[in-house]
């Protein structure tokens, strides 16, 4: 699939819309790509293909495994991932989660900033 994508996981001022063009992906069918093959992981609400990735990643595949077929959002802005590795997500997306299956980036949803603690 050929698609450049110039917004970042961060940027808020496009994150309320779906993107023309864009493919939807049910959090149902990230679920069957669980293993070092077939591997889909979900951060921020978008879906990644990372099985080619697996084998270059600098903290190992293990960890990445471990998110096969899930989201793993906290875990890869838990270990402080540079703004490389945030770039680097965007050659291996291939679709995003439906507005209703949307735990970050939906309309009206709750900012973590604006949280009182
Ligand atoms: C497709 C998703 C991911 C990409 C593109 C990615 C990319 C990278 C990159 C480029 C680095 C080098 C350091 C940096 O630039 O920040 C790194 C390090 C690391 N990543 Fe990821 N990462 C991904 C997912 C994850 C996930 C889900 C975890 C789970 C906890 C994780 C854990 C780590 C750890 C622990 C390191 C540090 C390795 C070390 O310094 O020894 N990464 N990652």
């Amino acid at each position: 699939m050929t698609q450049i994508i110039t917004n970042t996981i961060f940027d808020s001022n496009k994150s309320d819309v779906l993107h023309k063009n864009n493919k939807t992906i049910e959090l149902k069918e990230v679920s069957w790509h669980d293993t070092r093959n077939d591997c889909w992981i979900i951060v921020y609400d978008r879906v990644y293909d990372i099985t080619d990735f697996l084998n270059e990643h600098p903290g190992g595949d293990d960890i990445l495994l471990e998110h096969a077929g899930r989201d793993a959002t906290i875990a890869f802005r838990g270990t402080g991932h540079s703004a490389q590795a945030v770039r680097a997500l965007d050659k291996y997306f291939i679709g995003e989660l439906p507005l209703e299956e949307r735990l970050f980036r939906k309309p009206n949803g709750i900012k973590l900033g604006n949280l009182p603690i």
